[in-house]
């Protein structure tokens, strides 16, 4: 019941709406033909008219018509068209409503996530946030369906257990203490269901986690040989899920196959009460079990959704779990001073630790804008550190990095991002076309702007002389291009947008030396309109900077000559040559 008051709160219209939707068409089910059909009796002259038929006569005559034989067809079949739009625009209303939840949680949690602190993002399982986006938003929206359609049935129930006070009190009693027995006997299933949903919405997490891994490494498993490894164990978490579905199953349908044995017994011993035992007329005993079948039908039915509400709604508190540590890890609100970059990006005695794991002791570094600076040090030194602290995805713990004078923290921070091309390590493409991956479906970027990107990163050739040219579509993951041809596309990803600051980590470790060169030649050549950070081990990338620093034990040190450093530790070979400048 959480479920439908926390949806309550949060779409009070909607939530009203459907449940107004939901009794109507329940009453509108409710006059089905057999309602209908004793209306044809007043025409053919029957003397013992039901205050039902008496009322419609009456309005006939208001409306100057006679109740011939026609005129009652035509109200009979008025009736069901009727009763069957109601139920059309209940069911639609519903429908809308629950579509509407389920995109607006997947909108929230998305949002969340991308507003949210990067060590927090980097901490979730993308499998588990696609999982979330794609079921555990359906199975919410789903389960506050049933919250609602459960208080329509109670509603529906408690309107004719009124209706049953006044035609026979025994009734009432009777549909009331059978009532209350039903509800405590079928507890337990709900119990089940409600623990078999929660194991679902865990297992499904785990296993679409462990999914969205493997079938991102899926190539160098099969080369290994290493798939039945993969597979064995998807196929456990499967099979667990599969228990836990089956579970469920098993006890929403029983509670489904008992409604009609049920109601049948029922009917059966208030027959034999009414008749034998108190000696009732027949007409009496059929209207009370007409009555108490009615009430404990939809009794019935409200207890088959607040089951299916039980096991749905583990994935609505899961989903808002998320959402909720998502917001409160949010990224702090930057300043407002607009950026820019003209003068120079400068690190003034900057630390930063990852917990207890100091990665860069007090740094100092000086950018100057419109020049090509390279940074080089071994593994794990911590240089996509500084770049991170550069778009304040991180932020350092002392000291301070100040872009022309301006403490970064006090920019806009939306703004500093957007005069940044940032080129990581992992090229991920989108399975898509070159275009949409360059333009990242920018619609400010044109497919002139992509042409241009593409010419700077030294990819047109091979983007020219493909069929589709800038159409072509990449393959998942880009897999229908080469290394090489993968990087030059995400490099002019980051050039499309005219950056202000190009950053480049180890952009161009997948192409061959005398392409590297003409690349690195050609980034060369954007400065000084634009600032260029790379992030190198290769010499071609350090043979165009204006300046080298090298990141070793936390300290950065300014490399004068380069000649004779080893590339990928950035020590110096020769101790005197390569002085380093702190
Ligand atoms: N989110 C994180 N949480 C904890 N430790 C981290 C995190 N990210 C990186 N590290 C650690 O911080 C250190 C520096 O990482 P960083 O990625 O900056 O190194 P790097 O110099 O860029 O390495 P490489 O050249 O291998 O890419 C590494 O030892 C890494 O294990």
């Amino acid at each position: 019941m959480r479920i439908l008051v926390a949806f309550g709160r949060a779409y009070p219209t909607r939530t009203a709406l459907m449940l107004i939707s939901l009794l109507l068409a329940g009453f509108a089910e409710g006059v089905g033909l057999t309602t209908m059909l004793p209306l044809l009796s007043v025409a053919l002259g029957d003397q013992h008219h039901s205050a039902f038929s008496l009322k419609i006569i009456e309005i006939l005559h208001q409306v100057g018509l006679e109740p011939t034989v026609t005129t009652m067809l035509i109200v009979i079949v008025f009736g069901m068209v009727l009763s069957s739009v109601l139920i059309l625009l209940g069911n639609r209303q519903v429908g809308y409503t629950v579509a509407h939840v389920a995109t607006d949680l997947r909108v929230d949690l998305i949002r969340a996530l991308l507003g949210s602190r990067w060590e927090y993002y980097l901490r979730q399982p993308t499998g588990a946030l696609a999982n979330a986006v794609a079921t555990e938003a359906y199975r919410a929206s789903t389960g506050y369906e049933h919250a609602a359609n459960m208080v329509a049935l109670l509603i529906q129930a408690m309107v004719y257990m009124v209706i049953a006070l006044f035609v026979s009190w025994q009734a009432a009693i009777l549909s009331l203490v059978l009532g209350f027995f039903l509800l405590l006997a079928l507890q337990r299933m709900v119990k089940t269901s409600r623990h078999a949903g929660k194991s679902q919405t865990r297992l499904m997490r785990e296993l679409l986690a462990h999914l969205t891994d493997t079938l991102g490494s899926v190539k160098p498993l099969k080369a290994m040989a290493r798939e039945d490894i993969a597979d064995s164990l998807l196929r456990s978490q499967a099979a667990e899920l599969n228990k836990a579905m089956e579970r469920e199953v098993m006890s929403r349908e029983t509670l489904r196959a008992l409604q009609e044995p049920m109601l049948a017994i029922l009917a059966a011993v208030g027959l034999y009460v009414g008749l034998i035992v108190w000696k009732l007329p027949l007409s009496s005993v059929m209207i009370l079990i007409f009555l108490v079948v009615r009430v404990l039908g939809l009794l019935h039915k409200t207890v088959q959704r607040y089951h299916r509400m039980a096991a749905q709604e583990s994935a609505y508190w899961a989903l808002r779990e998320s959402i909720d540590t998502a917001v409160a890890d949010a990224e702090p609100s930057g300043g407002d001073r607009a950026p820019t970059l003209q003068d120079a990006i400068a690190f003034e005695g900057v630390s930063f630790s990852y917990g207890s794991r100091q990665i860069l002791d007090a740094i100092n570094l000086t950018i100057p804008a419109g020049t090509f600076t390279s940074l080089i040090g071994s593994s794990g030194a911590g240089k996509t550190t500084i770049l991170d602290l550069v778009c304040v995805l991180l932020a350092p713990q002392s000291g301070s990095i100040l872009v022309d004078g301006v403490p970064i923290e006090e920019l806009d921070r939306q703004r500093w991002r957007q005069l940044i091309g940032y080129v990581p390590q992992e090229t991920l493409l989108l399975h898509d076309s070159i275009l949409s991956n360059v333009t990242l479906g920018d619609p400010a970027l044109t497919a002139m702007d992509a042409e241009r990107a593409l010419k700077q990163a030294g990819a047109w050739e091979f983007v020219e002389r493909s069929p589709d040219g800038m159409q072509m579509i990449v393959g998942e993951r880009g897999g229908k291009l080469s290394g090489g041809q993968r990087q030059r596309i995400v490099i002019a990803r980051a050039l499309a947008h005219n950056p202000r600051l190009l950053i480049l980590d180890e952009a161009t470790s997948a192409l061959d030396p005398e392409t590297e060169e003409a690349i690195s030649q050609t980034l060369k050549d954007l400065t000084p309109e634009i600032t260029i950070i790379a992030v190198s081990h290769r010499p071609a990338l350090i043979n165009v900077a204006n300046q080298v620093y090298r990141l070793h034990d936390g300290k950065l040190s300014r490399v004068e000559s380069v000649s004779n450093v080893d590339m990928s530790s950035g020590v110096p070979i020769k101790p005197d040559i390569g002085t380093l400048l702190s």
